[in-house]
């Protein structure tokens, strides 16, 4: 019997003294999609991306820095090995860095920059043809265009094509959205959701906005003072209890999904998950079989102990409430699984009492169609 090939995996011990910070974590991750490194301003996200790229090291003698031996290997190449005084300088990881601001050469049209980007990387490792950098960033009309030309979302996506032209085997994205306002935003994620797809390139991705790290990763690590508080599947994380991210108005679950059907004359997807079916109100038609993530607000979900007739809500799931934790004065948060999908909904603690809300109780979890977005 043939085995399965082992899956790829990206590992980085990293242990970065500095006076006053210290970064120590231990990260494993899938060697594929995008994984989001989340958590305050200062928590070390940067620090964490330039400890794997090689810009940032303790004193090569670990004894000396008083530092656990760092490692980085990113799916079967080892770029750092501290133990066996082993060290890739920057030049020699595989890497792109897309940073907040694109920093593109000014005296170069954005063929140019790309072209740089391209001439960088030995002829036997180009994985990534320069027009196939270009199509998945949308860039093609604006090739003879100087960077002072671009708006800050066509520089963004150059500054990504450059980056994907060298065929990385990762690539580190520092907040790439972060500079821009929410229509250049809305016009860059589609281009970051659709490239991770094309290309399997793993990602690493800095943000501070959840709603971005809910659409874009299928991963995270949730950073804290230099540490890791936790890691896994970003479903997983954002709606654990024992976690920050899983309270207060933003907690939100993410439903990856099927389309089985858009009806065109009023606008509604219906979309098949692990707990059933959802439907939602998309004005933009979906193809049958097309992959959706969701993303449902803990807020916008209620909960009957009856599936309630003649309702205006369009989903009601059956559910079973996995656990409960007070949420704010008043209001409590309630894990519930449907299906194998882990939903939040957030009532006030007198619904709770009046439910008998408990682990175990079978509910009714309902949700408005025009309260999930995808
Ligand atoms: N070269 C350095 N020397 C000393 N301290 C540093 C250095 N670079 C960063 N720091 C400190 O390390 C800590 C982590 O910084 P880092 O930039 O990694 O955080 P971050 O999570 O990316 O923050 P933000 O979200 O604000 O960008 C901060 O306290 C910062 O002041």
């Amino acid at each position: 019997m043939e085995t399965a090939p082992p899956l790829p995996f990206i590992d980085a011990r990293l242990h970065l003294v500095r006076p006053g910070f210290t970064l120590d974590v231990d990260l494993h991750l899938p060697g594929r999609g995008v994984t989001a490194l989340f958590g305050p301003s200062g928590c070390g996200k940067t620090t964490c991306l330039r400890g794997i790229a090689g810009l940032t090291r303790n004193h090569p003698n670990p004894s000396l820095a008083r530092a656990r031996p760092g490692r980085v290997v990113v799916n079967g190449e080892v770029w750092q090995d501290d133990a066996a005084h082993l060290w890739r300088a920057t030049h020699e990881r595989a890497l792109g860095y897309v940073f907040q601001e694109a920093s593109l050469f000014d005296h170069l049209n954005v063929r140019g920059n790309i072209a740089y980007g391209l001439q960088r990387t030995p002829p036997a490792r180009r994985q990534v043809a320069l027009e196939q950098a270009v199509e998945l960033l949308g860039i093609g009309h604006l090739m003879e265009r100087k960077p002072q030309a671009l708006s800050g979302g066509e520089r963004q996506r150059v500054a990504i094509a450059r980056a994907l032209a060298t065929s990385p085997r990762l690539l580190l994205m520092d907040e790439p959205l972060a500079a821009l306002d929410a229509q250049r935003k809305a016009e860059v994620l589609p281009y970051l959701e659709t490239l991770h797809r094309a290309l399997d390139i793993p990602v690493l991705y800095v943000s501070h906005a959840i709603d971005e790290v809910a659409r874009l990763a299928s991963h995270m690590v949730l950073l804290r003072e230099g540490r890791v508080l936790a890691q896994g599947p970003t479903g997983e994380l954002i709606t654990r209890l024992d976690l920050p991210l899983a309270h207060g108005d933003a907690a939100a679950t993410v439903i990856d999904s099927t389309v089985q059907q858009h009806d065109a004359h009023d606008h509604i997807t219906t979309v098949g998950f692990s707990g059933g079916q959802l439907l939602l109100v998309s004005p933009t038609a979906h193809a049958p079989g097309e992959a959706l993530r969701l993303r449902v607000q803990a807020r916008d979900v209620s909960l009957a102990l009856a599936a309630p007739e003649d309702s205006s809500i369009l989903n009601i799931l059956p559910a079973t409430v996995v656990a409960l934790a007070e949420d704010s004065p008043g209001q409590c948060m309630v894990a519930l699984d449907a299906g194998a999908t882990r939903l939040l909904a957030r009532v006030t603690q007198r619904s709770a009492q009046a439910l008998s809300l408990a682990p175990g109780r079978a509910v009714f979890a309902q949700i408005k169609g025009i309260a999930i977005v995808n």
